[in-house]
């Protein structure tokens, strides 16, 4: 068994971490954590999250500042916090040698100059981000084995990279013209904390971040290549959708990209990529899957994309890397 502590567990990532780990064969829930002086602090997750009714009812303890008793009774841990709060307690734990699965940006990019410009702090930890692995798990799974500090992509980044590396990799588009990608998330996207203009009753629908938000650097510095990113809210509480347009380069036909996306995902198994039609929402919420699709029209790609935010653009993708690092199926607990 592995024993495992969740620091954010009243969140709505953490939640979804708290379901599927406490259903995860080989794991065993240590204790789960909010901040010490956290209004939910000695309640039950059930009574936070009250779809946990009488199957999880773990209480919600206020993190310590010595955690040494917790320290030395697990083997992993998960911060399902915000950025500033995972940069701060991630060494902590690293320098004990427990592995580490951040479900936050506070490690994602290794040039470290990245978080000042777009995540308004300086980071200290600058060696631990240069040791981090990028918890993409269909591309870099090799490396997620061997990490003690994995950092799970951002909600719009796992969308956006899970679609355009299949053709990036295999060299099919024109990288003269930027690859426009359009992503609109429900506002789950946010957290528990609303305020009232992120508040469900105030959004319609509309951009925002428009040339600024912070997974624009995370996909270039992973995808390797230059894009356009502009996030979109709507009003709806889960689930993301992204399309991305792109130019082929001159020869490239309809048979080359569908080759692309076969040799990539055939099998991966929390891929589903679409032969004809293209993904809606609907088809992943409360799943664990990326769906894709795409459309070729002469020499550009529209490429669909659809996930759930709080699972492969979080909570699940963070578990397929705790399986991948403990050398457990890929996919234990997340499908049947
Ligand atoms: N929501 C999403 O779609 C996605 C979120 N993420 C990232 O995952 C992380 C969690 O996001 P989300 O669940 O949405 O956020 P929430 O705001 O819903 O949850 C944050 C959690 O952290 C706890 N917390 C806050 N401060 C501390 C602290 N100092 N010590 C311990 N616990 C603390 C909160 O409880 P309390 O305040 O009561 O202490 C709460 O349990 C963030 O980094 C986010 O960027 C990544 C991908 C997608
Ligand atoms: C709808 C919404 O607001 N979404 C969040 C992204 C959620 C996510 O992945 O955040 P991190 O990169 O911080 O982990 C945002 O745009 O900031």
């Amino acid at each position: 068994m592995i024993n495992v502590l969740i620091v954010g567990a009243s969140g709505y990532v953490g939640a979804e971490l708290t379901k599927y780990l406490f259903f995860h064969k080989k794991v065993n829930i240590v204790a789960l954590f909010v901040s010490k002086n956290s209004q939910d602090a000695g309640k039950k997750i059930s009574d936070v999250h009250k779809q946990f009714k009488n199957i999880i009812e773990l209480t919600l303890q206020p993190i310590c500042d010595n955690m040494l008793h917790i320290i030395n009774k697990i083997d992993a841990v998960f911060l399902a916090t915000d950025h500033i709060v995972s940069h701060t307690l991630a060494p902590i734990f690293l320098l004990k040698g427990i592995i580490v699965f951040d479900l936050s940006g506070a490690f994602r990019i290794n040039n470290h100059n990245i978080y000042k410009k777009y995540y308004h702090f300086e980071h200290k930890h600058i060696s631990w981000l240069q040791k981090s692995v990028y918890g993409l798990p269909e591309w870099n799974n090799r490396h997620i084995r061997g990490a003690q500090l994995i950092a799970i992509p951002g909600c719009y980044a796992t969308a956006v990279q899970l679609g355009l590396k299949p053709i990036v990799k295999y060299k099919l588009i024109d990288t003269k013209q930027i690859p426009i990608i359009n992503a609109t998330s429900g506002v789950s996207g946010i957290g528990r904390k609303s305020t009232l203009t992120t508040n469900v009753c105030e959004v319609s629908l509309h951009p925002y971040n428009i040339f600024t938000h912070r997974h624009q650097p995370e996909i270039v510095a992973h995808l390797g290549i230059p894009v356009i990113f502009t996030p979109h809210l709507g009003n709806f509480s889960r689930g993301i959708l992204a399309t991305i347009t792109c130019q082929l380069k001159l020869g490239i036909v309809l048979q080359d990209i569908t080759n692309a996306y076969y040799i990539a995902y055939n099998n991966k198994p929390l891929i589903r990529t679409y032969k004809s039609g293209i993904p809606s929402l609907k088809s992943v919420l409360n799943l664990p899957f990326c769906d894709i699709g795409f459309v070729v029209k002469k020499q550009h790609i529209i490429i669909v994309v659809t996930e759930d935010n709080l699972l492969k653009g979080a909570a699940t993708q963070a578990i397929q890397c705790f399986n991948i690092r403990f050398n457990f199926p890929e996919t234990q607990s997340l499908i049947k």
